[in-house]
């Protein structure tokens, strides 16, 4: 255990101790999409206005819109430059492609109540018999929690950068924003996701690997079914290969575009619950890439927020003067509200695993019960 210990630590020192790490190997994404598609028309906001008052409170109008619209939305003005960002993708590549399966192995989470490491492929029901093709790596922005594979460790340091640029640059200052819409104070929502709290809040590269035929057939193109996310916020770095869908209050699903530099932004069931309603977690999906990009792998690069572990999710009704004029929409009784850790944890260990049963209410959904709310799953 000690020993265990001992090699995070020296892991993450000597990273931080190090000279600059060397350029990792370049990935080059492809070019966006030139295909005619029916994409989401959703608001971009420019965080850099986020530094006055009178920025801020224009931009919760935005945000405020923008949630009650499409819950997805850009941001630009984030503070990365193009280089920054590419380097990020690049070190997210070789977290797939210069780590051999033997030593993934060895990373793989152990438990399945907590991301954190390796997912390997083929570990989630999809449809008809077929599972996924999606490989994750999964750090905790307090990257030394854990041991990292070789080709990781010297930029270790670069990735709790990484971390800390998403949540208090960018976390920090839309959860301002969802605040000042519900006519709170501005912390209220930052001091339930605290960046030196207990919780889960982790940086994720994602690889998605080309399909055969009779999988997508199978499977319907869906690459990763329909879901709410299950934490509060997630910052989904954009990138140019498509997929991404989301399920518009049309019923439609729609495609979201690429935007270059840009952060592509949503609400999850968090959100549901600590804002009664008002933020809604967004339903979304990712499905087989459009015609000129078939046959690509596909890199993602995220930050997915959680509250604090020991926040018990509750609506601000009481505090918040726009849910008390609009009514609080729950979705359990106060009383019976989750911690943020026992919502995370059932929702994970449930994920692409547990038997889902046909909604009675909405063709094509299934759902399940999780801590006494039901969860939906879109196809
Ligand atoms: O790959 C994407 O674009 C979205 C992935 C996603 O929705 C998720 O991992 O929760
Ligand atoms: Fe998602």
């Amino acid at each position: 255990m000690a020993s265990t210990a001992y090699r995070r630590l020296t892991q993450l020192l000597h990273s931080f101790d190090a000279p600059p790490a060397p350029a990792p190997p370049a990935y080059v994404p492809p070019p966006a999409s030139n295909e005619k598609l029916d994409y989401a028309d959703l608001a971009i906001l420019d965080l850099s206005k986020a530094r006055t008052p009178a920025g801020r409170q224009a931009l919760a109008v935005e945000v405020v819109n923008a949630m009650a619209t499409h819950g997805f939305f850009y941001v630009v003005g984030h503070g990365y430059t193009p280089e920054q960002t590419q380097r990020i993708f690049s070190i997210a590549n070789l977290t797939f492609d210069a780590v051999d399966a033997e030593e993934k192995k060895i990373y793989v989470g152990e438990s399945d109540a907590v991301y954190e490491g390796y997912k390997p492929r083929q570990t989630w029901n999809i449809e008809d018999g077929v599972q996924d093709q999606i490989e994750h790596y999964n750090i905790n922005r307090h990257v030394g929690k854990r041991a990292h594979p070789q080709a990781l460790r010297p930029y270790l340091a670069e990735i709790e950068v990484f971390a800390r640029h998403n949540h208090f640059n960018v976390l920090y200052p839309i959860l301002r924003l969802l605040a000042l819409g519900l006519e709170l104070p501005e912390e209220t929502l930052v001091e339930q996701h605290r960046f030196e709290a207990e919780g889960e809040t982790s940086v994720r590269f994602m690889k998605y690997f080309p399909r055969s035929v009779e999988e997508e057939q199978r499977t319907r193109q869906v690459w990763l079914k329909g879901h709410t996310d299950i934490g509060s916020v997630t910052i989904l770095w954009s990138q140019p290969i498509g997929g991404l869908q989301i399920l518009s209050p049309d019923g439609t699903w729609r495609w979201v575009r690429h935007m270059d530099n840009a952060l592509v932004i949503n609400a999850g069931d968090v959100l549901t619950f600590l804002c009664g309603g008002i933020y809604p977690a967004t339903r979304h999906r990712v499905i087989q890439p459009p015609a000129d990009q078939v046959g690509l792998p596909r890199l993602g690069v995220f930050y997915f927020c959680m509250a604090n572990d020991d926040v018990k999710l509750v609506p601000h009704h009481r505090e918040s003067p726009v849910l008390r004029r609009v009514g609080v929409k729950r979705l359990c009784r106060d009383e019976d509200a989750p911690t943020m850790e026992e919502w995370r944890r059932n929702r994970t260990v449930a994920y692409g695993t547990s038997r889902l049963v046909p909604s009675v209410e909405e063709k094509g959904v299934e759902e399940e019960v999780i801590s006494g709310v039901v969860v939906k799953h879109y196809n």
